[in-house]
């Protein structure tokens, strides 16, 4: 390959000095930095002024120190940047122009109706974390599953800086389509449209599937090769310095070397690649990147893809671009300048971007972080669209603040810093997603009793049935609200948790198109009622509020404490108490498994025929092969299912044998309380 060594800045070759026949490939594709293309991909060159030598390393210098902000502390242990105050509040203040994918998912979801997704993704910094060695950016399996099930929905490309090999090798998943080496090596579907497409041929996959392989720099192959191994022997006396062979392009990894050399790797790949003026340089995440000279990158990338898809120029293509790096900057554009589609720009930090929605680090939120729950968001989306169930996205973050209930201050648990939580609103057969950040010092569950937990009882938020969520994880909770209208509240499920707050409303309206029985009201007020624990009694003079609750009214107010109105005593001392006699017994009518508005249907009490009762008896728990376990009876062999008969009664004692307060919990579904 011939090496050029008349060019003192690469970055700036004149492109008139490129022919087809010495590369063999179409003029257009040709881009050198300092040249722009006009709409027909027709080369104009900027040739304003001449830039120095020392310009460009010294630009280069400030590039490679910007892709490593300062002002994020790394938790060197644990590998997660925490942003300080500072950050924090600016970050919050660039979401307003970059709103998070996830709070804006409703909007998304909207657009998405009636149109046909197509998702491309990033590799590096957006399925996979960044780590400092290159070889181990290993995908999470929460990741690959998520990854899977949009796949699953609706066609998706990873395009990557790397080799396609390598980003198989790490995904591993074959119902995607791949682009490496920034978009220059794409292995796509069969259409008619590639098969006319220069530099496109006829292959097939590790499967044996026929595929369209596309490879517009397949000439610069031996280039690459050569330089690839210049740069090898060149860096290979700076500690940490890493060079890797993406086929159509090279990496120069800098990550690992201290930051007094990195000039010395600027320089060497400048000395580099002032022999190549073919090639130019971009910059990424601690990696200067040398690639042809081509108008080619993940942008164009997106576009090709979408035509071999066969969604190109279609009003109802819904394209969406997750990605992390400089280089998805040209996706974002595409999308953006297209006037379809949205860009999704993963960053824990502020920055200028053609992206529309932004969304926190992968590393920020551990294995199942927030790009997984955009990813389960967009294929649940997806059947939404199909099903016309909208979703709902929710946030809460479970914290511990100082509050005074009762006038004097006090720890409280907090969600999204306020107590009580905030008022979940939904609409009646919304899909409702609930990620639930434990921020505190122990495990945590949210639990939203009466909902009925259609096809998910699982997810009910009890012990047993889920994993408690350990501090500073995160899990979603994912139910959909079918035809059931009422106020409802979530609360902490573990320990005394729901005694110290953390607890809400959560209220599902009916749909405006389905009518209910009673006029629309004005407004909706929630009341709270529970006991509160506090070591004193309500000293003298503390304002605490009173709401009488008397047939002629109520008046509201944030926080207050209920008083009867035929009760003239001041407020007794308060004592924890739960919600719960050690004897308690109910008549429970499983009613029909369809949606109905009443789904208590009518019965006559005093005409309901019990056909079993149960008693539930909590013991102290027993020793049983070495470990303690929990009780309801003497320790024996039994059967734990109960079985009931659909749409019967059936009478359940629950008795606690314990001496410590025990709650029960009936899990799930089709179960309604009719007397007790
Ligand atoms: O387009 P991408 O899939 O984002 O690839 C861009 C580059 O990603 C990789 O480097 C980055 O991730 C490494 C592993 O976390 C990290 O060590 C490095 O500092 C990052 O720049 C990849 O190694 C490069 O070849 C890609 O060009």
């Amino acid at each position: 390959m011939d090496r050029k060594s008349n060019h003192s800045a690469p970055v700036l070759t004149d492109p008139t000095l490129m022919s087809k026949s010495r590369l063999g490939i179409h003029s257009s594709l040709y881009s050198p930095p300092g040249v722009v293309f006009s709409p027909g991909l027709f080369i104009t060159m900027q040739r304003k002024k001449s830039i120095k030598l020392e310009d460009v390393r010294s630009s280069w210098l400030d590039a490679m120190k910007s892709s490593s902000p300062t002002h994020r502390k790394i938790a060197k242990d644990s590998g997660i940047e925490l942003l300080s105050a500072d950050a924090d509040a600016a970050y919050r203040n660039w979401t307003l122009k970059y709103p998070s994918a996830l709070s804006a998912f409703e909007h998304i979801t909207n657009c998405a109706k009636g149109k046909r997704l197509a998702l491309f993704l990033d590799y590096d910094g957006t399925l996979s974390p960044i780590v400092d060695n290159p070889d181990c950016a290993f995908m999470s399996n929460a990741m690959r599953a998520a990854v899977r099930n949009v796949a699953k929905c609706f066609p998706t490309a990873i395009i990557s800086g790397r080799s396609r090999d390598k980003v198989f090798e790490f995904v591993g998943l074959t119902e995607l389509y791949y682009a490496g080496s920034h978009g220059m090596d794409i292995m796509g579907p069969v259409q008619s449209m590639s098969n006319d497409h220069p530099n496109c041929i006829r292959s097939t996959d590790k499967q044996g599937k026929e595929v369209n392989l596309f490879q517009p720099a397949s000439e610069f192959l031996p280039m690459i090769d050569e330089v690839f191994r210049s740069l090898v022997e060149i860096t290979k006396e700076i500690k940490g310095a890493e060079v890797e062979n993406n086929k159509f392009c090279v990496s120069v990894h800098y990550r690992n070397v201290d930051e007094q050399s990195w000039t010395i790797i600027a320089q060497y790949v400048h000395d580099i690649l002032k022999d190549y003026p073919r090639l130019r340089l971009t910059h990424g995440r601690k990696v200067l990147e040398v690639r042809p000279v081509l108008d080619w990158d993940k942008g164009k990338a997106v576009e090709f893809l979408l035509e071999s898809l066969g969604l190109s120029n279609c009003d109802d293509v819904l394209p969406i671009y997750v990605g992390d790096d400089r280089t998805d900057e040209d996706a974002f554009k595409v999308l953006r300048e297209g006037n379809h589609g949205y860009g999704i720009l993963v960053s824990s930090a502020p920055k200028e971007s053609a992206a529309f929605y932004s969304l926190r680090d992968p590393s920020e939120m551990g294995l199942v972080g927030s790009i997984v729950l955009c990813l389960i968001n967009i294929a649940l989306a997806f059947s939404l669209c199909l099903a016309g169930d909208p979703f709902v996205n929710f946030e809460l973050e479970l914290s511990y603040i100082t509050a005074s209930p009762l006038g004097s201050p006090q720890q409280v648990i907090a969600v999204n810093g306020k107590f009580p939580g905030p008022t979940l609103k939904v609409t009646a057969n919304y899909n409702v997603l609930v990620n639930v950040k434990n921020k505190l010092d122990e495990n945590l569950l949210i639990t939203w009793p009466g909902v009925q937990m259609r096809r998910a009882s699982w997810q009910d938020g009890v012990l047993g049935t889920n994993c408690p969520i350990p501090p500073n994880s995160n899990w979603t909770y994912q139910f959909q609200v079918i035809d059931q209208i009422g106020s409802f509240f979530y609360f902490p499920s573990l320990h005394f948790q729901r005694a110290a707050g953390g607890f809400g409303s959560f209220t599902i309206s009916n749909w405006n198109t389905v009518p209910v029985p009673f006029n629309i009201p004005d407004g909706d007020i929630e009341i709270m009622i529970g006991d509160w624990y506090d070591t004193e009694l309500v000293p003298d003079g503390i304002g605490f509020e009173t709401i009488k609750v008397e047939p002629e009214g109520y008046r509201c107010c944030h926080l207050a404490i209920l008083q009867f109105s035929r009760n003239s005593h001041r407020p007794s001392p308060l004592i924890p108490r739960m919600m719960f006699t050690t004897s308690h017994s109910w008549l429970n009518l499983s009613a029909s498994g369809g949606a109905r508005s009443n789904q208590q249907g009518s019965f006559h009490y005093g005409s309901i025929n019990v056909t079993d009762t149960l008693v539930l008896k909590s013991m102290p728990p027993a020793e049983i092969d070495g470990k303690l376990r929990p009780l309801t009876g003497p320790p024996r062999m039994d059967k734990s299912a109960i079985n009931a008969t659909y749409k019967h009664f059936i009478e359940i004692i629950l008795q606690n044998n314990d001496s410590v307060v025990q709650s029960f919990h009936m899990d799930g579904y089709s179960f309604f309380v009719v007397g007790y």
